[in-house]
């Protein structure tokens, strides 16, 4: 088992392994101690018939009492519904302050339960146990929680920081293709900012369903993340980077009714965002060019349906925007990005720039 630590307003511990799942109890006890005795899965409905079952036997076995909230899988259950449904689930199960939240999913569930805690009883803890590349990779750690609103992506939401991360590479045995992509994508995105060997290594285009593999992409992006959220927990400096290809892939996934995915909006948004910067002279084509290929390699369709002036509109929600400026990530070298600032009134004109 691989362990990191994470010191932001909270510690605590990312455990990495195999058979993980039914012995979460036991970590899960010792993660949050003696006085928590309830605690809610919640999770959706591809999930709950795969792992929920042994995630429960577990917790019981480590007396919890477990009750188990399932919603609908999808990016549209990402939302204050099923929000307000889940506090509201709660509510009637007398859940209290030393009870606790596990979520069981993808970033999605992720992302949901980790709002819920925040603001259930104004805050109690909960554990992260991701299902999802993408969520090993990236969403689980951080303490980065939401849900979206009819404007955008992520525009409700709070910091709040899990209490623990455990991680099960077993889970990663039933994802499709497309959705051990969209975590490549998060990791290529950690290895364009931060990591030039992870870059390097994915190049070579390792096997996904590999579990040596997949225990390497989520060691190195995690790690990438720790620092940088130990640096700047809450999003108003160097954590921006890990935005890198958001911009327009938040605005992709708007556009698309939510169709395209995060992971494959945000492989396409990279691409379109490098193209721009080197247009206007802030990227260099040795750093773009060999970004451009390993998403090629991995087979991400790269092209974008939608026009400059519809990415623009939805891309005005972004949150590294202050009032007429926005942050943008600009690719600088290979492992290497840095943040610069765009008039808004501009942002149409660097939006063409990277599609064309
Ligand atoms: N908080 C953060 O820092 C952060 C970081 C990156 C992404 N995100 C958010 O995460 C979300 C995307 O996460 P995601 O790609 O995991 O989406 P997701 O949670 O919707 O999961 C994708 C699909 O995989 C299914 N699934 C999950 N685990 C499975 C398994 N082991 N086997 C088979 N199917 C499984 C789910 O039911 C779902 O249909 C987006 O909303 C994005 O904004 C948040
Ligand atoms: O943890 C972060 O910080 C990130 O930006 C990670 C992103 O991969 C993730 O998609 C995040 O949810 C985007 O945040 P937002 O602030 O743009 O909503
Ligand atoms: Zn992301």
């Amino acid at each position: 088992m691989e362990k990191i630590t994470i010191t932001a307003s909270k510690t605590y511990e990312v455990l990495t392994g195999s058979g993980l799942l039914p012995r979460a109890g036991a970590y899960i006890r010792q993660a949050l101690g003696e006085k928590v005795r309830k605690i809610c899965v919640v999770t959706d409905s591809n999930v709950a018939p795969l792992y929920s079952d042994a995630l429960i036997s577990s917790l019981e076995e480590s007396g919890f009492v477990a009750v188990k909230f399932v919603f609908a899988a999808g990016e549209a259950s990402k939302s204050l519904r099923t929000l307000s449904d889940l506090l509201e689930f709660l509510a009637q199960r007398q859940l209290t302050r030393s009870d606790a939240l596990v979520a069981l999913g993808g970033g999605v569930t992720g992302d949901l339960t980790g709002f819920a805690a925040a603001s259930y009883l104004r805050g109690i803890p909960f554990v992260q146990v991701p299902t999802t590349l993408l969520a090993a990779v990236d969403s689980s750690v951080g303490g980065k929680t939401g849900v979206n609103l009819e404007a955008g992506k992520n525009l409700a939401g709070a910091f709040w920081q899990p209490s623990l991360v455990l991680f099960d590479t077993d889970t990663m045995a039933t994802l499709s293709q497309d959705l051990l992509l969209d975590g490549a994508a998060e990791a290529i995105k950690a290895g364009a900012i931060a990591d030039k060997e992870l870059l390097s290594y994915i190049r070579e285009k390792p096997d996904l369903k590999d579990p040596a593999v997949i225990t390497h992409l989520s060691g190195r992006a995690i790690e990438i993340k720790r620092r940088v959220v130990q640096e700047d927990e809450r999003d108003i400096g160097a954590r921006q980077l890990l935005n890198f290809g958001h911009t327009l892939g938040h605005a992709i996934e708007k556009c698309s009714g939510f169709s395209v995915s995060h992971g494959h909006a945000v492989a396409i948004g990279m691409v379109i965002e490098s193209r721009a910067a080197l247009q206007f002279g802030w990227s260099r084509e040795d750093c773009t060019a060999p970004l451009s290929e390993i998403l090629k390699k991995f087979g991400f369709p790269l092209d974008c349906p939608y026009s400059a002036s519809q990415l623009t509109q939805a891309a005005l929600s972004d949150k590294k925007r202050q009032g007429d400026r926005l942050t943008l990530v600009i690719p600088v070298a290979q492992g290497d990005c840095q943040l610069k600032e765009l008039p808004v009134s501009r942002l149409e004109e660097f939006i063409k720039a990277g599609l064309s």
